[in-house]
């Protein structure tokens, strides 16, 4: 197989989008890349036409969204304008890592193995902890290395240049630092997230979350955490977001203590719309955040890659040398 691949490849049957790109969209040995021995594989830097791009997002201000009880989100629709998010979507989706991640919970008493709905993957390290230029790890306060054994289950990943640009541009249209991101992909409208709040303690009290959409269109709903009973706590009504492609939310305040959020499943005619990637910047502050956040979004199972001619994650093997 020739070595030469083209941006052409991750478009398969969409002949549109391929008119629009042009020729310095080419990735091929010369691209530059991020690399990393964690990395399972070198990692191309964004198209100079994409990010040339992206400090002039948002494309437009965001909308507040803070009409109900501890609720406070902050609504770009979109941030990445249409004629961008499509390519970067075709980008990530075939050059990052992904896993299916696989782990066992204990529900009352009974062990269950649990096998995540959703691709995930995900780089970045807690606010005690910084990367070196030759992406070692140092210790945030002294900037010596960290002692041996300092992150010994999983090995800490720096952000690729493709997302960290994406981290600054977020970074700077919002005022709020991040050091982790966070990339799922739901391949169908089988994949999703069950309701849930990102309120871990590691991230601090009431932390800072932007959410990015990339790709096809699906229902994000918010819930209020129940009251408890008897409290007569006020009325709330669920929230709906049809969230369409290059859209963010920031979720903030006191959105994950107070609210749940999820990407429910679509079944019937809207089941095989296409693929849908998420993209979260949060901030860990204490180390408990990396080994979580590696363990539910890399594990210790295979590596996917977007298999662009069979049209879907395939476990990607290492190529003999
Ligand atoms: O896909 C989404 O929009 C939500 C993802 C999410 O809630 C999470 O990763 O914690
Ligand atoms: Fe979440």
């Amino acid at each position: 197989m020739s070595k030469k691949r083209t941006i052409d490849s991750f478009f398969a049957s969409e002949t549109t989008a391929k008119k629009k790109l042009k020729t310095e969209d080419v990735i091929d040995e010369n691209t530059p890349c991020s690399t990393h021995n964690t990395y399972p594989f070198p990692i191309p830097e964004l198209p100079p036409s994409l990010s040339q791009e992206l400090s002039s997002w948002p494309a437009v201000p965001g909308r507040a969204i803070n009409d109900q009880p501890d609720l406070d989100l902050l609504y770009f629709e979109p941030f990445i304008p249409a004629y961008a998010a499509k390519p970067l979507f075709h980008f990530l989706r075939s050059q990052l890592p992904f896993y299916r991640v696989e782990y066992k919970i204990n529900r009352g008493g009974t062990e269950t193995q649990i096998r995540t709905p959703r691709f995930t993957t995900v780089f970045g390290l807690d606010a005690t902890s910084t990367f070196s230029a030759t992406g070692t790890i140092l210790d945030a306060k002294t900037n010596k290395p960290v002692p041996p054994g300092t992150y010994t289950r999983y090995p800490p990943r720096p952000i690729p240049k493709c997302l960290d640009d994406l981290r600054h541009s977020t970074e700077a249209a919002t005022g709020h630092a991040f050091n982790f991101c966070l990339v799922n992909y739901y391949a169908s409208g089988a994949d999703s997230i069950s309701f849930h709040s990102d309120d871990e303690r590691f991230l601090g009290p009431e932390p800072v979350i932007a959410s990015f959409s990339l790709g096809a269109r699906r229902d994000f709903y918010m819930k209020h955490k129940p009251f408890p009973p008897a409290s007569g706590g006020p009325e709330t009504k669920q929230v709906k977001l049809p969230l369409g492609s290059g859209d963010m939310v920031l979720m903030r305040g006191g959105t994950q203590a107070n609210w749940l959020h999820s990407i429910p499943k679509r079944t019937g005619r809207n089941e095989r719309d296409g693929g849908r990637i998420n993209i979260t910047f949060r901030r860990a502050m204490v180390k408990g955040g990396t080994d979580n956040y590696y363990n539910y979004n890399v594990g210790n199972g295979p590596v996917y890659r977007w298999d662009g001619e069979a049209g879907e994650m395939r476990v990607w093997k290492k190529p003999s040398v």
